[in-house]
């Protein structure tokens, strides 16, 4: 199968930051193998053929730290802070959750962010099996963990879940599915039973996703209980010997930014997420000085409460201007590296995805130029950074696979999505 996008403006986001105006991109199979001019492309060797006039391409969005499933929970615990969320209202209806609600929910979240150019996600939840079913059908990309917290003696089995998981899945779909070890944090593992954790990833060379400081009050405790900030107890555990994706850092400090350094830590900004539940802010333009790659990411639906990476590409690079009274502060396109090349870093993809490059993997989105809003483009980074919204988004295209065309999507039954998913959350939250 060979595409073509004729006359598309294209953002590389490669090393260069090299912009064209319009120009081409030629899919083969899953790979991109031209960029630039078509003069020496034979067009009647191209299947299908794309029309870029008054569109932008650009690589799909990485969105390095989800829970797919919690779209269920959308607007259903809101206002809250964290471990009141969690203890009160999350974790409770967690624990009525069946396979079928993981299976529908996964598909609308995929919905929502294909629809807002996201390709690739980073997933740590329970059912994982269904969300890969969905996968399957949606097309696209990602990385999965189960996500594991420690109950009791027994929790074991969540471990050897994973480890199964891993046989079965890793490197499936073409290539399209990584799988993770998933635990959840340092407050609900004991260093024990990381250390199982850290165990069989070893084994199995996996990499790790794990949420880590992101309130004050989990670092108060950290301190009391093991006189360290979570990042140093990960660091002493051996845990960053392990290729691990870090969501949130929020609260860490100048100590915590050498170790994550130091060891190749690959931290998440989630900013709705931590702005949303009063987590606090997290020193991303500090990190990034640092020559740290952060990566960006949603957070689940129940306190985002949306899966839009131009929303949080648009967060992440405004609201750290205001806290740190620097309006250099995470520029527009640090805050579109966060969400392309450094994502593709995060994940040990950085060959393959996050740039549109000869060679790399064909997950390109396509935005409509054409609206007021995007009207003019004095410079093409702040455009998509500060007035572009994540329904700009026309065409996306992932592993070389067509899955929405002019805002149709093409591998989802959006209208049965829906409505499956409203019976669900409905039962759960009512009946069960
Ligand atoms: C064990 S699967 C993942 C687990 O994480 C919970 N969760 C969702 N958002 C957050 C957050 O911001 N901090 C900590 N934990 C979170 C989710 O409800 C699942 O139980
Ligand atoms: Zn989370």
């Amino acid at each position: 199968m060979k595409i073509l996008i004729k006359n598309v403006d294209i953002v590389t986001m490669n090393e260069q930051n090299q912009f064209y105006e319009r120009s081409n991109i030629v899919i083969e199979d899953n790979i991109i193998t031209h960029i630039g001019d078509i003069g020496d492309i034979n067009k009647n060797k191209v299947d299908y053929e794309i029309d870029g006039s008054n569109k932008l391409a650009m690589p799909g969005l990485i969105n390095c730290h989800t829970h797919l499933g919690m779209s269920l929970f959308r607007n259903y615990a809101d206002d809250m802070i964290l471990s009141e969320w969690l203890t009160k209202k999350i974790w409770p209806a967690e624990a009525k959750l069946i396979a079928e609600d993981i299976y529908w929910a996964s598909l609308l979240s995929m919905s929502e962010m294909i629809a807002s150019g996201t390709t690739t996600f980073c997933d740590m939840y329970f059912f994982m099996d269904q969300v890969i079913k969905a996968l399957d059908i949606s097309g696209m990309r990602a990385s999965l963990a189960r996500g594991i917290v420690e109950e009791d003696s027994n929790s074991i089995y969540k471990i050897e879940e994973n480890e199964k998981l891993f046989n079965e899945y890793n490197d499936s779909l073409n290539g399209r599915i990584k799988i993770m070890f998933g635990p959840h944090a340092p407050y609900t593992c004991s260093p024990e039973f990381l250390l199982k954790i850290m165990d069989s990833a070893s084994k199995l060379n996996a990499s790790l996703h794990i949420h880590l400081s992101e309130t004050r009050n989990e670092v108060e405790e950290s301190f009391r209980k093991y006189n360290k900030s979570p990042i140093k107890h990960m660091y002493d555990l051996g845990l960053f010997d392990l290729h691990t994706v870090a969501a949130h850092c929020v609260h860490i400090d100048e100590e915590d930014i050498k170790l994550i350094k130091e060891k190749n830590v690959h931290p998440v900004n989630n900013p709705s997420s931590n702005f949303k539940l009063a987590s606090g802010f997290s020193p991303v333009n500090r990190m990034l000085k640092e020559g740290i790659k952060v990566a960006l990411g949603t957070d689940g639906a129940a306190s985002n409460n949306n899966l839009n990476m131009f929303k949080e590409i648009s967060m992440a690079s405004i609201v750290n201007k205001a806290v740190d009274n620097d309006p250099m502060s995470v520029t527009a396109l640090e805050a579109l590296n966060m969400a392309t090349i450094n994502g593709a870093y995060a994940l040990g993809l950085e060959k393959e995805i996050g740039s549109l490059e000869i060679g790399k993997k064909a997950d390109i989105i396509i935005l409509d130029m054409d609206k007021p809003h995007l009207c003019p483009r004095n410079n093409v980074y702040s455009t998509l950074a500060y007035s572009a919204y994540g329904s700009d988004v026309d065409t996306v295209i992932v592993d070389g696979n067509i899955l929405m065309e002019r805002k149709e999507f093409k591998t989802i039954d959006i209208e049965k999505v829906k409505y499956m998913v409203k019976v669900n959350s409905m039962d759960l939250l009512n009946n069960r």
